[in-house]
């Protein structure tokens, strides 16, 4: 588990992180989202003691980073995925971490397996893939078999079948009871990847919860509907809902079909269209984080 409480990081005049308080439970994959300069790879740094908070605390497992007693077989981290060392091969880099962390050599040939790196492990890891360099990245992650993961951006720049073997990976090692953390500025990946949410913006804590109540609460039910009757179901659905006139049709929101085909029925409308309209995610994340994005993006052009 992970818990920061009021955790805040600034550097010279720019709050990364403010007062973030949310938790990462084991056994789910959580997903951390935010806009670019959100604050969450400063929020990782803080996690993992790579950074000092100026105020506040986080802690893995109920102690501080900095004071547990085996970090890596505590906590996994991908932080940086593009990370590469030209020289050596693959297994090798995984040897001489194992070695540096007193984790016997057989975990090497058990988490290349587990990445499916077996056949490329001697392979110098400066002709890897990004793809394979991600595979290389959550291997070293796995390492000491922590009970904690981060994985910072863990699908950037892969190929859907990269995307989706992450996804799948993700999920197995919450299933067997970790806590995985895993950073992305894409909410449709995280939708199909996370089960708990916690979003930021300009360092600041959005929403936190499950993916399953945040798409609830988000996506906007409408209804569209297409009537020769007009002006008898504005009147029935005047006061009653609230409604939108576009092209020629209603788009209702916040009630069913089933209420909406009742009221027009009452009103002696024939309805020719009613139809429901999935809300957008994306949309929904993108509208919840447009004032952060904004906010954040006049120093950027002041500068
Ligand atoms: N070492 C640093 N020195 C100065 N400013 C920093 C430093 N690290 C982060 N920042 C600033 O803090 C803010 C948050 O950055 P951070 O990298 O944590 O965001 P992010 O959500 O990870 O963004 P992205 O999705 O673009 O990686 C940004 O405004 C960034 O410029």
């Amino acid at each position: 588990m992970i818990e920061a409480t009021a955790l805040t990081k600034a550097y010279g005049d720019t709050t990364a992180v403010n007062e973030l308080t949310f938790t990462a439970r084991s056994g789910r994959v959580t997903g951390f989202l935010g806009p670019n300069g959100a604050g969450k790879s400063t929020t990782m740094r803080l996690v993992v003691g790579l950074d000092t908070p100026d105020a506040g605390t986080v802690l893995v497992d109920g102690v501080p980073y900095r004071e547990l007693e085996d970090p890596l077989r505590t906590v996994g981290t991908m932080l940086d995925a593009a990370w590469r060392h030209p020289g050596r091969g693959g297994r090798d880099h995984l040897r001489w971490l194992a070695a540096t962390n007193g984790i016997p050599d057989k975990r090497v040939d058990e988490v290349l397996a587990l990445v499916g790196l077996t056949s490329v492990g001697k392979t110098r890891a400066g002709r890897y893939s990004l793809g394979m360099l991600q595979r290389l990245g959550i291997a070293a992650a796995l390492l000491g078999d922590p009970r904690v993961l981060l994985f910072d951006e863990p699908v950037n720049g892969l190929d859907p079948e990269g995307m989706a073997w992450i996804r799948q990976l993700l999920h197995s090692l919450a299933a067997e009871g970790r806590t995985v953390f895993v950073s992305s500025h894409l909410l449709p990946e995280m939708a199909q990847t996370a089960q708990d949410l916690v979003v930021i913006g300009r360092g600041r804590l959005i929403y936190q919860g499950t993916m399953d109540e945040f798409v609830a609460r988000t996506s906007r039910h409408g209804v569209r509907v297409r009537t020769p009757h007009a002006d008898e179901l504005r009147t029935a659905l005047t006061g009653q809902v609230e409604f939108t006139e576009e092209d020629g049709a209603f788009v209702v929101s916040g009630v069913d079909s089933d209420r909406i085909g009742q009221l027009a029925f009452d009103a002696g409308a024939t309805l020719h269209e009613l139809s429901p309209i999935a809300g957008s995610l994306e949309q929904s994340y993108l509208d919840l984080t447009r004032e952060a994005v904004e906010f954040g993006a006049a120093p950027e052009v002041a500068r």
